[in-house]
């Protein structure tokens, strides 16, 4: 990662960007795969995988769980050689760091091994949600620590069985959970206890648990066991929204290589939300491309699915003309930061009328003055409003570093599309 100001000045672009760009490997698909195959007996080699703090925190995690991990970032390949947790005795700890993804997908992995395991990670971290998996693994049968919240102990071995979890706060509870289903003793059989959100991620579980040789039917999964494979990773489509996003704010053209039609990433319908607002977009096999030139109109939109892009929106929506409004949101409040809040805040420091309500925003068009915006640690923040940026003079971003949660060198991208 370039070394970053504390403060970052975003250029405003002189000339619609004409730009093709492939953003690092999916933060999402590089987790999984990570996981999947430590869980491998034998040896599986990753390509196109993300290196940015989440995944080096998962990159930690299975090392923790006894694979063995050989990582070439400037090639973006890691090799892994999986183990049995169960055979896993000794105690271990994993720092999750800030990762989400890290964290709820580890520790029902590693409540299969009989040693303890204690799972912790940043002040961040420990203030997200984690009730839902650490009662769903109570329920399965393993020894957890008391409480709702990092740090956590879990220990096996893992029964399995019938196990009930929430939907609505988070997706990644249901995809820890499938992931380690395999190993569970009875197997798994998953019960929804409240509407999921981000329904394309347990899309995308089953698809990378397939190709490491397990199947999911609905939400059960059999006893059995991974089979090692070589996997290629596409590039991260939450971060391609931002180039996708800024084609739209600069009226330009951005192609996305990599993101094809057959991509196992539900934020590629940022694109859909684009094209409604009057942009054109055009998919192929390995590529996805927005053009824009005339005026972008607000739209009103259910991103629950893809809330990862909501704060691209809010950027893109300031430019628009007439008002966005953004719905089925509210569980956003619980993620790097109150994101609902945040880009609400922000965008009303820079003159923008922006309006908060439980379960999203709405976003009145405006023309923002010059700004240093905050961004609350929340790589998001930095990423989506660096768009204002691109068209309006004067914009700041503050702890641009920030962004090295999931994309090291975004601003380094960013800038060529000048
Ligand atoms: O499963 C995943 O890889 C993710 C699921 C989503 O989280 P929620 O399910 O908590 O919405 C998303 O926001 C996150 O960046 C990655
Ligand atoms: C919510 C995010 O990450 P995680 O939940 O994996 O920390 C994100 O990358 O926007």
């Amino acid at each position: 990662m370039a070394d970053l100001p504390d403060v970052l000045t975003i250029d405003p672009l002189s000339s619609p960007p004409d730009a093709s760009v492939r953003p690092p490997g999916s933060k999402s698909i590089t987790n999984r795969a990570l996981l999947c195959a430590a869980l491998a007996p034998g040896t599986s080699t990753l390509t196109g995988a993300l290196f940015a703090d989440d995944t080096r925190a998962m990159l930690g995690a299975v090392a923790a769980l006894g694979a063995t991990v050989d990582a070439d970032p400037a090639a973006a390949t890691v090799t892994v050689t999986g183990v049995d947790p169960r055979l896993g005795t000794a105690d271990a700890t994993v720092d999750a760091q800030q990762s989400g993804t890290t964290s709820r997908f580890v520790l029902p992995a590693a409540a299969l091994r009989p040693g303890r395991t204690v799972v912790d990670g940043s002040p961040q971290l420990r203030a997200r949600p984690f009730g839902p998996v650490l009662a769903a693994l109570r329920d399965a049968g393993a020894e957890v620590s008391p409480g709702d919240f990092l740090p956590a102990t879990v220990r096996g071995p893992l029964p399995g069985g019938p196990v009930r979890v929430s939907g609505h706060i988070s997706s990644q509870f249901l995809s820890g959970l499938l992931m380690a289903g395999p190993l569970m003793t009875g197997g798994l059989a998953v019960e929804l206890t409240s509407a999921l959100v981000s329904v394309p991620y347990v899309e995308m579980t089953r698809a990378v648990m397939a190709a490491f040789g397990v199947e999911v039917a609905g939400l059960t999964v059999a006893p059995g066991g991974y089979r090692a494979t070589d996997y290629a990773i596409e590039p991260d489509a939450s971060a391609a929204s931002y180039f996708l996003g800024a084609a739209a704010v600069a009226g330009g053209r951005v192609t996305v290589r990599g993101l094809g039609t057959g991509s196992l990433q539900g934020d590629v319908a940022f694109a859909d939300v684009l094209a409604r607002m009057g942009a054109t977009v055009t998919r192929s096999a390995d590529s996805l491309t927005v053009s824009a030139g005339g005026a972008l109109h607000g739209v009103d939109v259910d991103m629950a699915d893809i809330s990862d892009t909501a704060q691209t929106l809010a950027a893109v929506a300031v430019y628009a003309d007439s008002p966005t409004r953004v719905r089925g949101i509210g569980f956003i409040r619980r993620k790097e930061t109150d994101r609902v809040a945040a880009v609400v805040t922000e965008l009303r420091r820079a003159g923008i009328d922006a309006v908060e309500d439980e379960d999203g925003f709405t976003i009145h068009p405006g023309r923002p003055r010059p700004t240093r915006f905050a961004t609350y640690e929340d790589h998001r923040m930095a990423m989506s409003l660096s768009l204002l940026g691109l068209r309006s003079p004067g914009i700041e971003i503050a702890d641009p570093g920030c962004v090295a949660k999931t994309y090291p060198d975004f601003f380094t991208d960013l800038a060529r599309l000048s």
